[in-house]
């Protein structure tokens, strides 16, 4: 198996959640024990990038932002800065209905060459579940140095490779934002 840290980004205003978005509780668990779940029976090399103390009940390490305030890249940064793995699976905190299997899928398919792979259909692309590899630090570094934040502006300075996927296969990668949001996926389960 590739050496491998899994770093859960838990950082960020929550604007739109209104509450710590990786402890909003979906069928009765928060979204962060849904995707720890998930990641278990891959790795328990599992590191939360956050600075808040509401993560604390959780065992695995947490590592505040080294940068603050740069969104989901600067914890990216964090995560790689840390990280002793060349490979790194990074995921948000707000995708409670991640599976094992695509989360399989995604380090099975990722390759050296490839520096960050990440799924997308011809709609969605999905940066934030995504493998990135430690050497593109200093891009990222870059990046932040220039304020150029968005995720799609990194990858598209970097090589990177998108595994296909159909549009009804994003469902499980989706990411919830908001109540509303929660209430539809709650509605669409039901
Ligand atoms: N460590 C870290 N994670 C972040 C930061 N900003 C966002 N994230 C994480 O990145 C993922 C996507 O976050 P977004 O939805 O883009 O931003 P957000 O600030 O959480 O929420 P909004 O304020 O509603 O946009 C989530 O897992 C966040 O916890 C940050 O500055 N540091």
């Amino acid at each position: 198996m590739k050496a491998l840290t899994v770093f859960i980004l838990c950082g960020g205003k929550s604007s739109r959640m209104q509450s710590e978005k990786g402890l909003v509780l979906f069928q009765d668990k928060p979204f962060i024990d849904h995707i720890i779940q998930a990641i278990l029976p891959i790795t328990n090399q599992i590191k939360l990038i956050t600075a808040s103390k509401q993560y604390d009940y959780l065992e695995y390490e947490k590592i505040p932002d080294l940068i603050v305030d740069k969104g989901p890249l600067g914890g990216i940064y964090t995560a790689l800065s840390h990280s002793e793995t060349e490979f790194n699976l990074i995921l948000s905190c707000d995708i409670p209905l991640i599976s094992t299997e695509l989360l399989q899928e995604l380090i099975s398919k990722h390759t050296k060459e490839a520096g960050i792979t990440i799924f997308a259909s011809e709609s969605k692309t999905h940066p934030l579940i995504g493998i990135y590899s430690k050497n593109i630090l200093s891009v990222i570094k870059e990046s932040i140095d220039s304020d150029e934040l968005k995720m799609m502006d990194l990858l598209a300075k970097l090589p990177h490779q998108i595994i296909k996927i159909e549009e009804n296969e994003n469902f499980p990668l989706t990411n919830i934002n908001s109540i509303d949001e929660l209430n539809d996926l709650n509605i669409n389960l039901s």
